[in-house]
């Protein structure tokens, strides 16, 4: 048994404003539809019945190659599209009566597609009731006072207690809400109506007050704001990976700096600076993740300022540089390729070391190091190279 999504798309959105129906305008970077989709898709429930109004033809085809998608036509009413994306249901079960492969589908969560910011928990706490009654609908208990009011004024106060404000995706037995809808005479607010006019118990399940539905212009902004907080997965977020890679060989001396740590060594690298092989990778790779060039154009070789310099100094810019560009350093990764030194037992140090420069936490940095096996230049000890990777996030 399994259970599946109805959305319902079909609606005009005249309440909204402008042109297009609410469901197809953009909200923080895709369709008001694609972030109802995707909370239900994150959940894992399939099959998704979405019910579409004829007229909206760019939208059919939008959907064309989503194989998860079943689409239906729906109608001029609410219920009528619900109704529509039952039948659709019913069929499918019809369709797949005896095959092995496809569980009948035995419940559904009916929702409005114009409810983007419905959280999984809530989803799955609606399959959850679902297995102990045969219709269950989130809601949450009015709080406010309630009014009646007439020519802009107050006429009376309502008693709020028993009231709530209903929600989606309001869940039923397919079999009942399919049977229930049939006898409707048509008119309900929702499908909980519509199920208890047919004498089922529908049992209240907290809803979220996040869970609002997008009816007004305003309400734009507030489900964006809700989005925002709730860090959901955002296609907008501006996401950038640069990578570096850096050699210096060894010549005399008896140490080596290797990501900001001072290691004793038989030689030490050689370098116009100080040499920090892996500092310079690190600082690459975020230079490349920001599109600016390498490390060579922002302090050149040929200019003596920077003779034997720390290469914190690069690296400290390459950081300002991304938060001037309103980038957030998501994490670093950063591999040193050597026979000797040892880098283990220091790699913790240079992690920290490595995660102040950058002012992010310690979690997010991570030095790691492998030997070449003794070929080439590393394996021979000739000299050190470093690969680095940089995530960067402008929110
Ligand atoms: N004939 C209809 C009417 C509504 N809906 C859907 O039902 C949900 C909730 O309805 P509502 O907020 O009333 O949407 P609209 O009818 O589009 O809005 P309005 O009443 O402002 O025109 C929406 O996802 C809407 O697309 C539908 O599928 N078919
Ligand atoms: C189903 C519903 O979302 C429950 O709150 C609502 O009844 C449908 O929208 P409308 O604004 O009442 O038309």
């Amino acid at each position: 048994m399994t259970t599946a999504a109805l959305i319902v798309a079909a609606g005009r959105g005249t309440r909204a404003g402008s042109g297009l129906p609410k469901q197809w305008r953009a909200l923080k970077g895709k369709r008001v539809i694609d972030w109802t989709l995707q909370a239900f898709r994150d959940s894992g429930i399939s099959p998704i019945v979405l019910v579409l109004s004829p007229e909206d033809r760019g939208a059919w085809d939008s959907f064309a190659a989503d194989s998860d998608l079943v689409l239906t036509a729906g109608g001029a009413e609410r219920s009528i599209s619900v109704q529509n994306g039952l039948i659709a249901l019913r069929d499918l079960n019809r369709a797949q009566a005896g095959s092995a492969h496809n569980l009948p589908i035995s419940k559904v969560l009916i929702h409005d597609a114009a409810r983007p910011c419905i959280s999984q928990a809530l989803i799955a706490s609606i399959i959850e009731a679902l297995d102990h009654g045969a219709a269950a609908a989130p809601a949450v208990a009015v709080t406010d006072a309630l009014w009646t009011g007439a020519g802009g004024q107050v006429t009376g106060t309502q008693d709020r207690s028993g009231l709530f404000a209903a929600q989606t995706p309001q869940g039923f037995q397919l079999d009942a809400i399919l049977a229930a809808h049939a006898s409707h005479p048509g008119g309900a607010a929702d499908d909980v109506e519509v199920a208890r006019a047919a004498g089922l118990e529908v049992a209240i399940i907290a809803g979220e007050p996040d869970n609002i539905k997008i009816t007004r212009p305003e309400d734009f902004a507030r489900a964006a704001r809700i989005l925002e907080t709730e860090n959901k997965m955002d296609i907008s977020l501006d996401v950038r990976l640069g990578n570096g890679y850096d050699v210096h060989r060894f010549g005399p001396g008896d140490s080596v700096i290797l990501c900001g740590v001072e290691i004793p060594h038989d030689r030490s690298l050689q370098g116009h600076s100080d040499a920090d092989v892996g500092m310079h990778a690190v600082t690459d790779a975020i230079y490349g993740a920001l599109a600016q060039g390498d490390i060579g154009q922002h302090f050149p070789p040929s200019d003596p300022q920077w003779k034997g310099a720390a290469s914190e100094i690069f690296l400290r810019h390459a950081a300002d540089l991304a938060r001037d560009m309103g980038f957030q350093i998501s994490n670093v990764d950063c591999t040193l390729v050597c026979e000797h030194p040892k880098i283990g037992p220091h790699a913790p140090q240079m992690r920290s070391v490595m995660a102040e420069i950058l002012g992010i936490d310690p979690t997010r940095v991570s030095i790691k190091a492998t030997t070449s096996e003794r070929l080439g230049f590393t394996g021979r000890s000739e000299g050190i190279a470093s690969l680095a990777t940089a995530a960067l996030v402008k929110p």
